[in-house]
């Protein structure tokens, strides 16, 4: 069997097959991911801390409806930056689903390919109350340390101010879900 080389573990993790069970790659994600974890879990997680629990990984209406009974404190629609499975859905696109789902019980928030000052402004648009940041600000730490990352987020939000002034909102709560058009309703425009 022929195994693609994957550059960010290089190094780090042999993903040779050694034996008839499969790779050395496929032993270690076995040995790091608990594959009992279950929603029970989460009850447990709450018991056992006054910290708000928030759930990471929801990309539909059924899970964040799920999520929201048990009781989390917030929901984050995430992908995990789509490093595992390459199909699953862009963040963005279904992000208005879990909002409506949430119906407002508990904030939502995004992570996952926010890169520039527009796709926070697109993800506050469609009903999130805050975005997170992976990559850019590790490649900003990577290129010039504390300054590459503080310079990230400079950047970021110059650019999310400069699309509020563009699009005539003076305060982050003046942006509304008018001011985007999915790709959705733009087909559905020309139908
Ligand atoms: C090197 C790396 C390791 C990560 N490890 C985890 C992890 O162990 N658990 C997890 O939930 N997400 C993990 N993530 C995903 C991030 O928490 C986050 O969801 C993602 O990076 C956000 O997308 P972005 O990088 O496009 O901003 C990892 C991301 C990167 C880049």
């Amino acid at each position: 069997m022929i195994v693609p080389p994957l550059k960010n573990i290089e190094g780090l993790v042999s993903t040779e097959v050694d034996n008839d069970e499969g790779s050395i790659l496929e032993g270690f994600a076995k040995s790091i991911l608990d594959a009992s974890l279950c929603w029970r879990d989460i009850g447990w997680l709450r018991s056992i801390t006054n910290l708000p629990t928030l759930i990471k990984g929801v990309l539909t209406r059924e899970d964040a409806i799920k999520a929201t009974e048990i009781g989390v404190a917030g929901i984050v629609v995430s992908n995990h930056g789509a490093r595992q499975l390459d199909y699953t859905p862009a963040t963005i696109t279904v992000l208005e689903e879990v909002v409506h789902a949430v119906g407002g019980k508990v904030p939502v928030f995004l992570d996952g390919g926010v890169r520039r000052g527009t796709d926070v402004f697109k993800a506050l648009a469609l009903g999130a109350q805050a975005v997170l940041i992976g990559r850019p600000v590790v490649y900003g730490l990577a290129a010039k340390g504390e300054y590459g990352v503080r310079k990230v987020i400079q950047m970021l939000k110059d650019e999310l101010e400069l699309t509020m002034a563009l699009s005539g909102c003076p305060s982050v709560k003046d942006i509304t879900r008018s001011h985007v058009r999915t790709e959705h309703e733009k087909i559905h425009s020309l139908l």
